[in-house]
């Protein structure tokens, strides 16, 4: 008889990593993870945003792996850096039109990163960045694109959802579409097959 696959907590409470795993076909339980991501990002001020993201991901999955020791807990972090200053999640409309503002006619990089933790150990992490060029946005853009997208934006990091409205922002985006959306999916999924939790 062939021993179940060990379950999947998801560490988040990320819509857009929900949508990603439930089109995969993957199994997983999502649980928010209770982090303070600011608290973090400032203990590694010094560090690439890559590792930021990473460190985000590791702590995001450590936090909720003691309360299922039997479950891989997947982990995932996103942000934003542009013209070498780092961007969280707007905190209201007008700081969304702010952040906008400021990307018109730059280039977003996009760092997503993911991590695999079991137990007490840290099996696996990946980053992965996506660059997205954005187009020279006018006030009455801005105004026009909120208008469609608030409040939802305010769930992401980048003011965006490319699956939206947010496509609109862009003139060129280099790198992958899940990288983009928030996790870098194709690597989580080998970790998982590679880890017994998806049928290989
Ligand atoms: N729908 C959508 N969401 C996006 C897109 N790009 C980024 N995001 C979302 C994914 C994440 O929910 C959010 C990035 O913020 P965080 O990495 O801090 O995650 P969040 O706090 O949302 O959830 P979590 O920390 O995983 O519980 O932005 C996109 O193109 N479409």
């Amino acid at each position: 008889m062939k021993a179940a696959p060990p379950r999947l907590i998801l560490a988040s409470k990320s819509a857009s990593r929900r949508a990603m795993l439930d089109a995969a076909g993957v199994p997983y339980e999502a649980i928010p993870a209770d982090v303070d991501e600011r608290a973090i990002e400032a203990e590694l001020s010094g560090a690439a945003s890559a590792e930021i993201a990473e460190a985000l991901s590791v702590a995001k999955a450590a936090a909720l792996a003691p309360a299922h020791l039997d479950a891989f807990v997947l982990g995932s972090d996103s942000l934003v850096v542009v013209d070498g200053q780092r961007f969280d999640k707007p905190t209201s409309r007008e700081n969304a039109a702010e952040h906008l503002r400021f990307f018109s006619g730059k280039t977003i990089e996009l760092h997503s990163a993911a991590a695999l933790v079991r137990d007490d150990t840290c099996e696996w992490t990946y980053t992965d960045l996506a660059r997205l060029t954005v187009r020279d946005l006018s006030d009455e853009f801005i105004e026009h694109y909120l208008e469609q997208e608030w409040p939802a934006v305010g769930y992401t990091v980048g003011v965006f959802r490319i699956e939206a409205m947010g496509v609109q922002l862009f003139g060129e985006i280099t790198g992958d579409q899940f990288t983009v959306l928030g996790m870098p999916l194709l690597p989580v999924l080998g970790a998982l097959r590679e880890h017994g939790v998806l049928q290989a």
